[in-house]
C-alpha cells in the first residue's frame, strides 16, 4: 500500500430491512495477532523460518507486510493467508526507510519501540488521522533509555523521525504511562529483548486496554521470552532473552470481528456460530460473550467457537458496563443497545477519542440520526433507544472508521434498516463485511 492509492469509495450501501441473522461462519484472522506475530517472527533468531498462517488480509495487515518489506525482512506469502518470514536476529537489513503506517496503531507503535534501536534513520508517517492519534507518551519512554525522535509535525504525534540511539551501558529502566493506549506498553515489551541486557519496565499511573497487554506476553512466550511481572505495575525482561521461531504458528480468529455477528445473532434470532475463537482465545474482546449475555442473549461457546440464539424473554435488557476490558467490541453494544429494553451505559472509554475517529462522538451523532437519545459524556455514553414509532432510516456517516460501519450494519434488523456511507472503510479490518453479512440476513 503507499500513500497515493486513492482510498477506493463505494458512496454507499442500503441494507433493506431484514427479520432474522442465521449462518455459520469462519472468521478472519486477528489484526491484533496477525501484526504481533509477523514482527515477532521477523525479530526471531536469524535465519528461522517462521510459518503464520490465516493472518488477516486487510489494510492495517497490509501496513505491517508493507513495512517488513521496505526494512528488508524476508517474507514470502505460500498460500492466500499463510507466510513464511525469515528472522533477521532483531537487526534489519534496511538501515534507512520511509515507512507509511496507515492508520494501523498495531503497525506504527510497536515499530516505532523497535525501529529505534536500529542502527538506522526511519521516517514513520501515516494517513492524516494517523498524525492525530498520539504517540508521546511511547516515545518518552523510550527517550529515556537514549532513543532519538525528531518531531515533523506536532510534538507527540507522527510524523516523526528515529535515529540511531545513544543506549547508556548495564541494567535498564524505564517508566510508560499506559492511560491513554496500552499499545505503547505492547511496544517497548516486544522491543526489550532487542537491548541484550535486563530491562525493567514500570507502568505510571492507569493502564487501559489490559486485555492487549496480555496477548502480547502470550505471544512472546510463544517466541521463546518469558517476561516477569509485578501485577500491572512493573514488567522485567532478563539479559539474554532473544526471540526464536515457534516454527509454526497460527493466528486465531478476531474476536472484535466476531462482535457483529455476535450481535446479530442475538438481534436476529440466531442461530448464528462463528468459528476462529472460544474458550482457548487470548483475545480479550470475547469477554464481548459475557455482555451480550448480561443483555439476555443466550450463548454457547467452545473451545474454537461460539454460537449465540434467539433471546429469552425476546427483546435484549438495557445494562451498565465498564468496557475498558473491551473497547473495541463495546462499540458494537452501542448498536446493539438501539434494540434492548431500557438503557444502556458504557464506561471508562475515553480511548474512544483517540482511535479512528473520536468514537464516543461519532457514536453519539450517528445514533441520534436513527432515533435513539444519547448523552455522550467525557469517557462514556447512555444510550436510550428509539420508540417503536421512532425509528428513522438514517445515512450513517462512518468517519473512515470500520467499526462505525460494521456496529450501524445491526441497524438492518430493525423496521426502518440502514444507509451506510463509504462501507469501504471496512477495509482496515475486514475488508469483505458485507458480503459476508448479506449472506446472514432474511
Ligand atoms: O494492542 C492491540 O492490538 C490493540 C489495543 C487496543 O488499543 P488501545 O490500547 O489503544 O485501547 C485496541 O483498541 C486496538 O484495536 C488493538
Ligand atoms: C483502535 C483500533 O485500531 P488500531 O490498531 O489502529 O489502534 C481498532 O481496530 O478499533
Amino acid at each position: 500500500m503507499t500513500e497515493n492509492v486513492e482510498r477506493y469509495k463505494l458512496e454507499h450501501i442500503t441494507l433493506p430491512p431484514a427479520t432474522a441473522a442465521r449462518g455459520d461462519i469462519k472468521l478472519p484472522g486477528s489484526k491484533s495477532i496477525s501484526n504481533r506475530v509477523l514482527l515477532l517472527a521477523a525479530l526471531s533468531k536469524k535465519g528461522e523460518v517462521t510459518r503464520v498462517r490465516d493472518v488477516l488480509d486487510s489494510d492495517d495487515t497490509r501496513v505491517m507486510l508493507d513495512a517488513l518489506n521496505v526494512l528488508g525482512v524476508q517474507v514470502k506469502q505460500i498460500a492466500e493467508h499463510d507466510y513464511d518470514v525469515t528472522g533477521t536476529g532483531g537487526d534489519f537489513p534496511n538501515k534507512n526507510a520511509d515507512l507509511f503506517m496507515g492508520n494501523a496503531g498495531t503497525a506504527i507503535r510497536p515499530l516505532t519501540a523497535v525501529l529505534a534501536l536500529q542502527k538506522g534513520t526511519y521516517h514513520l508517517h501515516g494517513v492524516p488521522r494517523m498524525h492525530e492519534r498520539p504517540i508521546g507518551d511511547l516515545i518518552d519512554a523510550l527517550q529515556q533509555i537514549g532513543v532519538q525522535v525528531e518531531y515533523k509535525g506536532h510534538a507527540g504525534y507522527p510524523p516523526f523521525v528515529l535515529s540511531p540511539a545513544q543506549l547508556p551501558d548495564g541494567d535498564l529502566s524505564l517508566s510508560i504511562k499506559g492511560n491513554v493506549s496500552s499499545q505503547f506498553l505492547t511496544a517497548v515489551l516486544m522491543a526489550a529483548p532487542l537491548l541484550n541486557r535486563r530491562v525493567t519496565i514500570h507502568v505510571v499511573g492507569e493502564l487501559i486496554s489490559k486485555p492487549y497487554i496480555e496477548i502480547t506476553l502470550n505471544l512472546m512466550a510463544r517466541f521463546g521470552v518469558q517476561v516477569t511481572r509485578d501485577g500491572w505495575s512493573s514488567f522485567t525482561i532478563e539479559a539474554g532473552a532473544a526471540y526464536g521461531s515457534p516454527k509454526d504458528i497460527y493466528v486465531e480468529g478476531d474476536a472484535s470481528s466476531a462482535s457483529y455477528f455476535l450481535a446479530l445473532g442475538a438481534l436476529g434470532g440466531g442461530p448464528l456460530r462463528v468459528t476462529g475463537v472460544g474458550l482457548s482465545s487470548i483475545q480479550g474482546d470475547v469477554k464481548f460473550a459475557n455482555a451480550l449475555q448480561l443483555m439476555g442473549a443466550n450463548v454457547m461457546m467452545g473451545e474454537n467457537w461460539i454460537e449465540v440464539r434467539g433471546i429469552e424473554n425476546g427483546q435484549l435488557r438495557g445494562i451498565e458496563l465498564d468496557c475498558n476490558h473491551i473497547p473495541d467490541a463495546a462499540m458494537t453494544l452501542a448498536t446493539a443497545a438501539l434494540f434492548a429494553q431500557g438503557t444502556t451505559k458504557l464506561t471508562n472509554i475515553a480511548s474512544w477519542r483517540v482511535k479512528e475517529t473520536d468514537r464516543l462522538s461519532a457514536m453519539a451523532t450517528e445514533l441520534r440520526k436513527v432515533g435513539a437519545t444519547v448523552e455522550e459524556g467525557a469517557d462514556y455514553i447512555v444510550i436510550t433507544p428509539p420508540a417503536a414509532d421512532g425509528w428513522r432510516h438514517a445515512h450513517i456517516d462512518t468517519y473512515d472508521d470500520h467499526r462505525m460501519a460494521m456496529c450501524f450494519s445491526l441497524v438492518a434488523l430493525s423496521a426502518v434498516g440502514v444507509t451506510i456511507n463509504d462501507p469501504k472503510c471496512v477495509g482496515k479490518t475486514f475488508p469483505t463485511y458485507f458480503e459476508v453479512l448479506s449472506g446472514l440476513l432474511s
